[in-house]
């Protein structure tokens, strides 16, 4: 199959029930409305924004069915690979196949994160899983303020394997965006570059191929537009379309935490009138009481509803 990702990519919440099970029937409303929307290409599930590691093993692969099924399969269904060992991040690669999936987000192991990760690691962790599972892979790169960051060498290398086809850019240090994306495009031209700076996108939008971001949930329209700007080399129409979602930008992702920002999305989504509740798992809380009042108003100075 060729994956064209080369549009908007949103990540999906996964919605819950009020008694914390997943809502399988909101899944299919969420998902069937994503995929209506012109230009977006596919949608990527049990990430950060769809609470992935907070799954059972048995709930991740009935997650991925779901979506799979809420778009009649009609374009990829892309699952988060979150596990810390290769070995498990393969067997979860292998259960994503099963479930549908048409391609993995891999994640840096979760300890990189705080001790960095042996040269060569990341790319043997990249080529187990593919050669284990057949599933093509996005790369992911971590901000530049975390232990796992990959440098310049790791992500030519890891784009260079089999099986890798594009990367999720959440690099977040501008300097080293506008250094590295133009070496990875020169020397790897076909690797989809696709940016995740859901806070700050404008910077990154003249360089990419897409977006996948949690932002895609709440505002798709938008971001279409905003990705068409970015190619067409337009800042004054790019500009525009973040001063005008810079309210709802401020009210789910200029929080305290990211984290904070899925349970955001899940209320803009209520506004939308998509979910009908904002419940998540622990270890995500409740935003502050008002904070769905804020979200929706926020929606709503933006034009979205
Ligand atoms: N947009 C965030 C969270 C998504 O996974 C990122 O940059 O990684």
């Amino acid at each position: 199959m060729d994956i064209d990702l080369r549009g908007l990519n949103p990540a999906p919440v996964t919605p819950f029930n009020r008694d914390g099970t997943v809502d399988f029937k909101a899944i299919q409303k969420l998902g069937s409305w994503l995929k209506s929307v012109d230009g977006v290409k596919s949608l990527t599930v049990l990430g950060h924004a769809g609470e992935g590691t907070f799954l059972s093993e048995k709930e991740q692969m009935k997650v991925i069915e779901a979506f799979v099924e809420s778009v009649n399969d009609e374009i990829p269904i892309i699952a988060g690979i979150t596990r810390e060992g290769t070995d498990v991040a393969a067997a979860e690669c292998r259960n994503a196949v099963e479930a549908g999936a048409k391609a993995g987000l891999l994640y840096p192991s979760h300890g990189w994160l705080r001790f960095g990760y042996q040269k060569g690691a990341p790319q043997d962790k990249y080529r187990a899983c593919y050669e284990d599972s057949g599933l093509p892979l996005i790369l992911f790169q971590y901000p530049d303020a975390t232990k796992c960051t990959y440098d310049l060498e790791t992500q030519l290398e890891i784009s260079a394997q089999p099986g890798v086809f594009a990367m999720k850019n959440g690099v977040r240090n501008m300097k080293r965006w506008d250094t590295e994306i133009p070496v990875i495009r020169a020397e790897r031209p076909d690797l989809q570059i696709l940016s995740c700076h859901d806070e700050y996108l404008l910077h990154t939008m003249f360089d990419v191929d897409g977006l996948l971001v949690g932002y895609g949930n709440v505002a798709p329209e938008l971001l279409v537009k905003l990705i068409e700007a970015g190619k067409a080399k337009d800042y004054p129409a790019a500009r525009a379309i973040h001063d005008q979602l810079l309210p709802v930008t401020k009210n789910v992702y200029h929080r305290g935490s990211h984290m904070e920002g899925t349970v955001a999305l899940k209320h803009a989504l209520v506004a939308r009138g998509i979910l009908e509740h904002a419940t998540v798992r622990s270890p995500l809380l409740p935003l502050a009481e008002g904070a769905d009042v804020e979200i929706a108003d926020a929606l709503r100075s933006a034009g979205i509803i």
